[in-house]
């Protein structure tokens, strides 16, 4: 499989900087301005502990070339830090920070350390503390449950045939841009509910904000962070997503308050208040009375979950038409298991070999290269007894020792085996690390300890409703001409956001899916 860069803006992992002459006239006299103030900020940026550092930026006013350059060279200088030094933590300046890279076998002993923050490495990168950015504020979007299978279900069902249609003719798709949007409309029925979950403008800004967020966040960067707060207001992308913000609150606010308004007209009445199963109704509950940002703690959430989703669901789809072998043995499973269980959890839980190939693919090519990103809110320990001081930020190299793709852990860990997880099933010691939503230091996909991804229940149960329609509804393959390609930018891994399917509905699926 090639690894290509490529510049979509429809996915978060591709950035492309489009600048206007007037933007370009404000940039140039705030980084007149800005200068002096760089030449302070870069010198103090250097690493102060003893350890040793793989890329000593030197002395630089900007460092703009060797930032924007980062993005197609973190792949290789974590290589050469994984040779380098191997096992051994090691300092790295990225594009954003400071940052001392850890091998996986620190994971354990970092994982509930509660010293480390992730919360403030997304507000620094991505200025939480300016308009528009709001969504990347820490919240309260981490209390996800997972309990509505069958209505997401039902939504699964629209969204394919809004997307793909019922007719039994092949067509030709860019897969990712139709699973985003499928994965938007099942994962907002669970956000905000059955209505919006249709509305195309809400549709609109839930898949642009993540790209269009990540390009502001990007641009604004250029300027010290003393300038930042000024700076944002002449800044196009940054105008346009303090626009999508305000757009997504008028569209929101009358939802919640028409459900509150419910609630309290209910109780009033002294009757049961409906268990409405969606976001707005958790996020309430948790809030017990507490004044909280609703809007940007709903867009925070589909930050999290949308484009995520949408990577491993394609990645899955794509390594499916790799292997077409395994469609008829996950058929199988399918109709067996849902034919016992229904649209049940439980019948979740018991698509083992579907669990499998979801965390072989995640296994094999997971969302970034570095993960477990924290910052030190005080000077604390490392597992090796040495000390991270307060302020350093810090991650875990996926990929080393003993990490995803280590041959200590995984027997020919290049390959990929769809079976792998399965076989691991009921074994002693290895059945609790054989989950998709299992996690741990040689399988960090959705990261380890007290900041592992709390949407990875639902996550999991979205993709396999999800899989379980396309499997048994629709069959694809690869269009004519396309090779698998993957793509790489700073330390995130992803998906080919221009990958061709052909797809068509099925005319004899051996199961009735919204009968069940
Ligand atoms: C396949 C889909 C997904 C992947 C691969 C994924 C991956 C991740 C990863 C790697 C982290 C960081 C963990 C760490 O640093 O230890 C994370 C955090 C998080 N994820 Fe996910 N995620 C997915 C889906 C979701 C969904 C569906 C939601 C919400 C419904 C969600 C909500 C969150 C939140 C709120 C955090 C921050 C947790 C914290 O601050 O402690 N994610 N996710």
């Amino acid at each position: 499989m090639e690894t290509v860069e490529l510049h979509i803006p429809a996915s978060p992992w591709t950035l492309a900087l489009p600048l206007g002459a007037d933007t370009r006239t404000y940039l140039y006299l705030i980084l007149c301005l800005a200068l002096s103030i760089l030449a302070c900020s870069h010198l103090l940026r250097k690493p102060t502990s003893s350890r040793p550092v793989l890329n000593p930026s030197g002395f630089e006013i900007i460092g703009l070339q060797r930032r924007i350059d980062f993005n197609n060279t973190a792949g290789g200088l974590i290589t050469q830090g994984r040779e380098k030094f191997p096992g051994k933590p090691y300092h790295l300046i990225t594009d954003t920070c400071d940052l001392l890279v850890l091998p996986p076998t620190f994971a354990e002993g970092i994982r509930n350390n509660p010293d480390l923050d992730l919360t403030s490495t997304v507000e620094e990168d991505f200025h939480a503390y300016v308009p528009g950015f709001e969504a990347f504020r820490g919240g309260r979007e981490d209390e996800i449950t997972n309990m509505i299978t069958e209505p997401l279900s039902r939504e699964t069902d629209f969204a394919l045939k809004q997307r793909f249609g019922v007719s039994n003719d092949w067509k030709e798709y860019k897969v990712y841009e139709e699973i985003l949007d499928v994965v938007a409309r099942i994962s907002t029925r669970v956000f905000l509910g059955p209505e919006l979950c249709r509305n195309e403008e809400w549709l609109r800004i839930t898949k642009n904000y993540t790209v269009d967020s990540f390009i502001a966040a990007f641009v604004l960067r250029i300027f010290p962070r003393s300038l930042r707060s000024l700076v944002h207001w002449f800044l196009p992308q940054c105008r346009s997503i303090r626009q999508q913000l305000a757009d997504a609150r008028k569209l929101i606010l009358p939802a919640v308050q028409a459900r509150r308004k419910l609630r309290a007209s209910v109780q009033a009445e002294g009757k049961v208040v409906p268990d409405f199963n969606d976001a707005i109704d958790w996020l309430d509950q948790e809030a017990k009375g507490d004044p909280y940002d609703v809007v940007s703690c709903q867009l925070g959430m589909s930050m999290a979950a949308i484009h995520t989703t949408t990577d491993l669901l394609t990645e899955t789809m794509q390594n499916l038409a790799m292997h077409p072998e395994l469609v008829e043995e996950l058929r199988r499973e399918i109709v067996e298991v849902l034919s016992a269980g229904g649209w049940k959890k439980t019948s979740l839980y018991n698509l083992k070999l579907m669990d499998s190939v979801l965390k072989e693919s995640q296994r094999v090519r997971p969302a970034g290269t570095l993960v477990m990103q924290r910052k030190a809110t005080r000077t604390t320990k490392l597992p090796d007894g040495s000390t991270l001081a307060k302020g350093q930020r810090c991650a875990v190299d996926s990929f080393g020792p003993s990490g995803m793709a280590s041959s200590e852990v995984y027997d020919n860990p290049s390959a990929f085996d769809p079976h792998r997880f399965e076989r691991m099933r009921g074994q002693p010691g290895l059945d609790s690390k054989a989950h998709l939503v299992a996690t741990g230091p040689a399988h960090l996909g959705f990261g380890h300890g007290q900041h592992s991804c709390p949407g990875r229940f639902f996550a999991s149960n979205e993709l396999k409703v999800a899989l379980c329609h396309l499997l048994i509804d629709y069959e694809w393959r690869f269009a004519d001409g396309y090779t698998p390609k993957r793509m790489e930018n700073g330390f995130m891994l992803g998906t080919d956001p221009e990958a061709r399917i052909l797809l068509r509905r099925r005319s004899q699926p051996e199961v009735e899916l919204l009968g069940l």
